[in-house]
C-alpha cells in the first residue's frame, strides 16, 4: 500500500503525495477579492511540498460568508485574483483546490479574534442571514436567520454552479464542496436546525436534497477529469453520533451517485456541543466511511505527527491527509514528515533554490 509521499490520482489529476494543506479562514479579503495577503499565503504553503493546497472556504454569494472578510467566487471580478493564487500554487508543484460555501445560519459574524459573534444590526457591515429554518444556533441569539424560501434555495443552487464554472475559469484543478460546520448544507441535513416541512426538511431524502442537487449541478459545469469533492460533518457529538454517521453514510451513497469523488470527513458543529478532541480523532471514522461508502477519504483535525499519517495511507484508513495547523506553523512541515519518514534527499520536497542548499552543504 502507498504512503504519505506517494502520489495520488484522482479522475485525471496526479498530486506529488498525499499531503494536502487543509482549507483555513484568513478572513483578510475585501469584498470578497484577494487582497496582499493571499498571494504570499498560499504560494508559500505550496513551496512547502504539499501534493495539495485547498484555498479557504470562499463564498458562494456575499450573504454566505462567514465574516466581511471571506473570500468570494459571486461576480466574474473575483476570478482574476484567484487565477493568480492558482498559477502560484501550480507553479510550486502543487494541485490548486479551493473550498466553495455557503455560511448559512453562521453568516456575517467577526473574525475569531475579534470575538466571532455575528455583527450588529446597527453594524453598516450587518446582513440578514438566511437558513432552512428560522432558528437561532443559539437561544439567546439576538437575531434570527430568514428561513430560505423555494427560490431561494434554487438561487444559491445556482450560486454554487456559478462559483464551481469561475473556479474552473480561475485555474483550479480541485474543488471541494464546504457541506459541513454546521453552515448552510451541513444545516439542511441537521434535524437540529431543518424544521422545513416542504421537500427540503423531514425524511432524511428531504434533508440531503439540497446537497444531493447542489453535486448534482455542479459536476454539469465542473469538468468530468477534475475532482469534485466534498467536507461533510458526519459526527456532531449530540449524544446521536450512531445515527449521525450513519446517515451521513446513506446521504455519501446518493452524492456519490450525483458525481462526488472524494468526501472529506469532517465535524457537523450544527450545535454548539462539546468537541471530545483527541489526536487522529477522526481517522477511525473516515476509515468506517471509506469502507461503507467506497469513496475516497480525506479527513483532518488533529493529525500532526508524519509516522501516524504515512501510517493511515499504508492501512488503507486514508487516501489523503489533511494538515492545517501543521502548515501554519512551518509551511516547509513537509520537509520535516520527509525527514522523519527517512526519504532520501528529503530536503528536495522543498523547490530547488532551497533543496539544493539544504541538501548538499553540511548542516553544523
Ligand atoms: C465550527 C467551525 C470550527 C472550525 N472553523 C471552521 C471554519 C470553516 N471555514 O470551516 C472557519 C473557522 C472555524
Amino acid at each position: 500500500m502507498p504512503g504519505l509521499f506517494d502520489p495520488y490520482t484522482l479522475k485525471g489529476i496526479t498530486l506529488r503525495n498525499r499531503l494536502a494543506v487543509s482549507p483555513m479562514c484568513q478572513y483578510m479579503a475585501r469584498e470578497g477579492l484577494v487582497t496582499d495577503w493571499h498571494l504570499p499565503h498560499y504560494t508559500s504553503l505550496a513551496r512547502g511540498g504539499a501534493g495539495l493546497v485547498v484555498v479557504e472556504a470562499t463564498a458562494v454569494s456575499p450573504e454566505g460568508r462567514i465574516t466581511p472578510g471571506d473570500l468570494g467566487l459571486w461576480s466574474d471580478a473575483h476570478v482574476q485574483g484567484l487565477a493568480a493564487v492558482a498559477r502560484s500554487i501550480a507553479d510550486a508543484g502543487a494541485v490548486p483546490g479551493i473550498q466553495l460555501g455557503h455560511a448559512g445560519r453562521k453568516a456575517g459574524c467577526t473574525p475569531p479574534w475579534e470575538g466571532g459573534a455575528p455583527l450588529p444590526k446597527a453594524d453598516p457591515a450587518h446582513w440578514e442571514p438566511i437558513a432552512p429554518s428560522a432558528l437561532p444556533l443559539i437561544a439567546e441569539q439576538p437575531h434570527l436567520p430568514r428561513a430560505m424560501t423555494g427560490a431561494d434555495i434554487r438561487r444559491v443552487q445556482q450560486d454554487f454552479v456559478d462559483a464551481a464554472q469561475r473556479t474552473h475559469d480561475a485555474g483550479f484543478q480541485w474543488l471541494e464542496l464546504h457541506f459541513a460546520h454546521g453552515f448552510l448544507a451541513q444545516s439542511f441535513l441537521s434535524k437540529h436546525f431543518n424544521a422545513r416541512d416542504d421537500a427540503y426538511g423531514g425524511s432524511l431524502e428531504n434533508r440531503a436534497r439540497f446537497l444531493v442537487e447542489t453535486v448534482a449541478a455542479v459536476r454539469q459545469v465542473w469538468p468530468a477529469s477534475l475532482p469534485l469533492t466534498a467536507r461533510l460533518g458526519v459526527l456532531e457529538f449530540d449524544g446521536d453520533d450512531g445515527m449521525n454517521l450513519a446517515e451521513s453514510i446513506e446521504v455519501l451513497a446518493h452524492l456519490k451517485a450525483a458525481g462526488l469523488d472524494l468526501v472529506d470527513v469532517g465535524i457537523g458543529f450544527s450545535t454548539l456541543s462539546p468537541v471530545p478532541w483527541a489526536p487522529n480523532m477522526l481517522v477511525p471514522v473516515a476509515e468506517r466511511v471509506r469502507r461503507e461508502t467506497g469513496l475516497p477519504v480525506a479527513t483532518s483535525w488533529l493529525i500532526t505527527d508524519a509516522k501516524e499519517a504515512d501510517g493511515f495511507v499504508r492501512k488503507g484508513q486514508l487516501d489523503l491527509v489533511m494538515f492545517a495547523r501543521r502548515f501554519l506553523d512551518n509551511p516547509h512541515w513537509t520537509q520535516q514528515a520527509a525527514r522523519a519518514l527517512d526519504l532520501p534527499k528529503p530536503s528536495w520536497v522543498l523547490p530547488s533554490p532551497y533543496a539544493y542548499w539544504l541538501e548538499n552543504w553540511a548542516t553544523p
